[in-house]
């Protein structure tokens, strides 16, 4: 008989400042050596779960607690935090949130110090882990000069040596190149078939989890469980589309070629999955390939770029592009490559040691980041980074208060902007309330709300479910439609191919592809370069025997756009 180690019994959680209960009737049994993944759509009630695991409910947030959670047996509400933390080792969604060391390499040994080692083991110990995560050039550097994903990374690192039973990712993959993230889900895989901890991931980002194996799927909707499976009973049905989760590519590609999805065809990894070869040959045939946009002229152009932070290191190495007017653009390529120093550098946050920026043909190079933010918006990575109100309202509108806009007019732009995020039912919620995917939305509202030229959004669909990625895609899209250029650094490859025709790669601080976002991700060279990662449509396209497996990405994706924009 297998060791429960996580219980919930009839379980129910109300947060202090909410009027209704966040999770509702839990139940649920996880086993030791178990590794389980938690999906549903943003604010289901996720990370609560994760929260009452590791403790941070209730000694964080407080709120009420019925029913009954064990922890190794033990009932939590009879334990203290620190005894907590002996158990449950914890990857939170906001790596900023977690750190206690001030250097990467302090920050890994934290953990270990905690437990009393000696210096040598330590010292070897983090050498070896931060090796693992591709930080190991980094043990002396200062953690708020990271990059996002270096931050999760290290995030990963710290956990990995933590003397615990239970493992939990919230969000591990969210801010991390497409190549590490695969590389994350294979070492958290690792570390549980050596140790045989308990590991419970929460993750949009199902394809990539399901790179390894997963013992069970736990579909969390409204606070509540509604499906407890395993991963290929899971997309052999149809809860995911019902809780708007993202499917595997493969699988909708499968489904809407009319082949069967069922359990037996083991859909859970691409490798396993049986198709049947001539449907998908059949769908593909009478598929129609993509329209192409019409050349217009430069919007935004960087001429030269070289910047550094530190004399000793240049992170951007001569990088020039143009962007035209009413584009969408990706731009991707690996953590740390460079990504948020060029928007940084567009916005005028640093300026370039040399090189000339153009917007609209006009030297703006010397421009302050005020003139620039008339024209230009940006969307940083990490929501918490840019938000300064505490009421939602009050956040979205605030550019436009300090713009100095009549109220009536503050009014009502912000409540279109709200409506049109998907924020308007939170609009007098202190944002404090809201799920990261749920802030996220708060801060591209209050960049769409000064409708600038042009938008540079970092990571826009990080941390977001389904029906909220499309519905931001499909507003950015509608944007973009109204003239409006849109810049988007983004490590999700299906957004580069769904949304942006043209994608330009950063590796090293260097430009080395700029190219249509198809070609780019059916290039080896390139993919291996920047840490991307293939689209697993290119290996159904192959395994089916499609002569142009390139096309069939490209068909695939406008028909799928097709289909999704009919449902709304
Ligand atoms: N600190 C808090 N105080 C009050 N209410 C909260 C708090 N944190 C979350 N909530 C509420 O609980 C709901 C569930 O939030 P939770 O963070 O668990 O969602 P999630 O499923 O992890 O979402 P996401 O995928 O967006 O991260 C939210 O809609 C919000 O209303
Ligand atoms: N304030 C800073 N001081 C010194 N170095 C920095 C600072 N900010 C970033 N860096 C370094 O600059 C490099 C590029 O960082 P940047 O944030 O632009 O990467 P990125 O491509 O956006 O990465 P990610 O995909 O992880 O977000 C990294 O090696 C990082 O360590």
């Amino acid at each position: 008989m297998k060791k429960p180690v996580i219980q919930f019994e009839h379980f129910n959680f109300k947060y202090r400042t909410q009027v209704d209960p966040t999770l509702h009737d839990i139940n649920l049994t996880l086993y030791e050596g178990e590794k389980v993944l938690i999906v549903g759509p943003s604010g289901s009630g996720k990370s609560t779960v994760g929260h009452c695991l590791n403790g941070l409910i209730p000694f964080s947030y407080k709120g009420e607690i019925t029913g009954s959670l064990k922890i190794m047996g033990q009932e939590t509400k009879d334990l203290d935090i620190f005894s907590l933390s002996k158990m449950v080792g914890t990857v939170l969604q906001d790596p900023d949130g977690q750190f206690i060391g001030l250097t990467v390499g302090e920050d890994i040994a934290f953990a270990l110090e905690n437990d009393v080692r000696e210096q040598d083991e330590m010292f070897s110990i983090v050498n070896d882990v931060s090796k693992m995560v591709d930080m190991d050039g980094y043990l002396q550097s200062s953690l708020h000069q990271l990059s996002g994903g270096q931050k999760q990374r290290v995030s990963l690192a710290g956990v990995m040596v933590d003397d615990v039973d239970i493992l939990l990712f919230d969000e591990p993959l969210a801010n991390l190149d497409p190549a590490t993230g695969k590389h994350a889900i294979q070492l958290i895989d690792r570390i549980q078939k050596e140790t045989n901890k308990t590991v419970v991931i929460i993750e949009h980002r199902l394809e990539d989890v399901l790179e390894c194996h997963i013992d069970r799927i736990v579909v969390v909707d409204k606070g509540t469980i509604v499906a407890d499976v395993t991963p290929d009973e899971l997309l052999a049905s149809s809860i995911l589309e019902e809780c708007n989760i993202r499917e595997p590519l493969y699988v909708r590609a499968a489904k809407y070629a009319g082949s069967d999805v069922t359990a037996e065809s083991k859909p859970s990894h691409i490798n396993t999955f049986t198709v049947n070869k001539d449907k998908l040959l059949t769908w593909f045939e009478a598929t129609n390939p993509p329209e192409r946009k019409k050349k217009t002229e430069p919007i935004l152009e960087l001429k030269n770029i070289h910047f550094s932070y530190s004399p000793s290191r240049e992170i951007i190495h001569n990088v020039s592009f143009s962007i035209e007017k009413g584009e969408m653009v990706s731009i991707a390529g690996k953590n740390g490559a460079g990504k948020s120093t060029l928007a940084s550098i567009i916005c005028g946050f640093v300026k370039p040691n040399s090189g000339r920026i153009l917007f609209k043909g006009e030297d703006i190079t010397n421009d302050t980041i005020k003139e620039r933010a008339e024209r230009i918006g940006l969307v940083m990575q990490n929501p918490n980074q840019m938000i300064s109100k505490h009421m939602i309202f009050e956040e979205v509108a605030l550019g436009l208060v300090l713009r100095g806009l009549p109220e009536d007019e503050i009014k009502e732009r912000v409540e279109k902007t709200l409506r049109i995020c998907g924020l308007y039912p939170f609009r007098n919620w202190p944002i404090s309330a809201l799920s990261f995917g749920q802030k996220k939305r708060v801060t591209i509202a209050s960049i769409l709300v000064l409708e600038p030229e042009l938008i540079i959004l970092d990571e826009p669909t990080a941390g977001q479910d389904f029906k909220h990625y499309t519905e931001i895609m499909e507003f950015l899209t509608e944007l973009n439609e109204q003239g409006v250029t849109i810049l988007m650094i983004t490590h999700d490859m299906h957004l580069m191919l769904e949304y942006t025709p043209r994608a330009i790669v950063i590796a090293g601080g260097e430009k080395i592809a700029d190219d249509t976002s198809a070609n780019i991700l059916t290039d080896r060279d390139v993919i291996e370069k920047a840490n991307l990662k293939e689209t697993s449509l290119f290996d159904l396209a192959v395994k089916a025997g499609i002569e142009e497996p390139r096309e069939f990405v490209g068909r695939f994706i406008a028909f799928d756009k097709e289909v999704r924009t009919t449902w709304q």
